[in-house]
């Protein structure tokens, strides 16, 4: 009988607490350019665990605001980065964690972002042009946490996503490019953000994600490939949103997840073995979280955030 894992939790808090202090090291100067991408990934793992409190909340304010360019109303990966909805959501997302979205101008980083929607309903990732279906969900969810979906046409917005669907019931990141979980993710979150589901085949999809389940109980993210912790989100998120979660073996995945541990030092790979990182341990939470793990808090599977943040923002009185 395999000896029972479990979450390593302080371990894990202690590790990203840490690495957020050391600006020095290998991962933070390869993650140097999506650093307020990391900010969003640890910060949700901390306030996933119940330890946002071990982080002082004014100077994580003061450091986003600091990647913020006021002239455009987007935010860089970094400070005196240029800006990119990628870092914008990010951005915002950090600060619906503390509560903190009165710092921003609304209207003004809307602007940016409405700005980005193509004629065809795509959306830009910056002001150079390329568009992905990625652009598509962040730009949605950034504006509906901003209470701003209205700035944009989201006929529009829903059509071009729809237009990426494939045979196979999956999404890719233009019209006829290949499914990808990752690229899933993003399109039926963006369809749930905009009340749109109804255009998604649930049981084709559901197959096809219930399929990227591999022997080992990991989920991959394309058939053929290997199991990757991060999957555990893109897949399960997306199979949760469709409602066909019950469609993969749960039990198993949280093993596979467990086992990427590294329970002395924190932090979880991609795969056993392999060296952890920001970006695996909070996937690896998150996927834990949408399997409803004891000691961790719930995910809103679309929004990507704690659900206490996610209903404070929608139910809260004052708007
Ligand atoms: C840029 N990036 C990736 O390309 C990762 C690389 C990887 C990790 N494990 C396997 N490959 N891949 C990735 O994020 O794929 C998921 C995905 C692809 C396309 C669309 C949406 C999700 C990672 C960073 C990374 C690089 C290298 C190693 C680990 C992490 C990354 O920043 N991904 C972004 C992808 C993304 C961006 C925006 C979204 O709305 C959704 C997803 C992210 O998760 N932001 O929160
Ligand atoms: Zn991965």
């Amino acid at each position: 009988m395999a000896e029972q894992q479990e979450l390593a939790a302080e371990e894990h808090i202690r590790y990203i607490v840490t690495a957020e202090k050391k600006k020095d090291s290998f991962e933070s100067l390869v993650m140097e350019h999506l650093r307020a991408s990391g900010a969003y990934w640890g910060l949700t793992t901390l306030d996933l665990l119940h330890k946002l409190h071990a982080v002082d909340a004014s100077e994580v304010v003061d450091w986003i605001m600091s990647c913020y360019h006021p002239e455009s109303g987007g935010f860089g990966g970094n400070v005196g980065h240029d800006p990119h909805v990628l870092y914008t959501l990010s951005a915002v997302q950090v600060l619906c964690l503390f509560d903190r979205l009165d710092v921003l101008d609304a209207d003004k980083v809307a602007d940016y972002v409405t700005g980005l929607q193509n004629e065809d309903g795509s959306f830009s990732g910056d002001i150079w042009g390329e568009v992905d279906t990625r652009f598509s969900y962040i730009s949605l969810c950034t504006l509906s946490l901003l209470h701003r979906l209205h700035k944009i046409n989201v006929e529009k917005a829903v059509e071009y996503i729809v237009s990426c669907k494939n045979l196979d019931g999956g999404f890719g990141a233009m019209p006829g490019g290949e499914s990808h979980a990752g690229q899933i993710f993003c399109c039926v979150g963006a369809l749930a953000i905009t009340g749109s589901l109804h255009h998604v085949d649930r049981d084709l999809l559901g197959w096809w994600l219930c399929e990227r389940q591999c022997r080992d109980g990991g989920l991959n993210g394309r058939p053929e490939k290997l199991a990757d912790v991060c999957y555990s989100w893109w897949v399960l998120s997306s199979l949760i949103m469709i409602d066909r979660v019950h469609w993969i073996d749960k039990e198993k995945l949280a093993k596979f997840i467990l086992n990427c541990q590294d329970k002395e030092n924190g932090g979880i790979s991609d795969r056993p073995d392999n060296a952890v990182d920001i970006y695996h341990t909070y996937f690896g939470v998150a996927g834990l979280s949408l399997m409803e793990y004891p000691g961790v808090k719930p995910m809103d599977p679309a929004y990507a955030l704690p659900l206490g943040v996610v209903n404070r923002i929608f139910l809260s009185k004052q708007q």
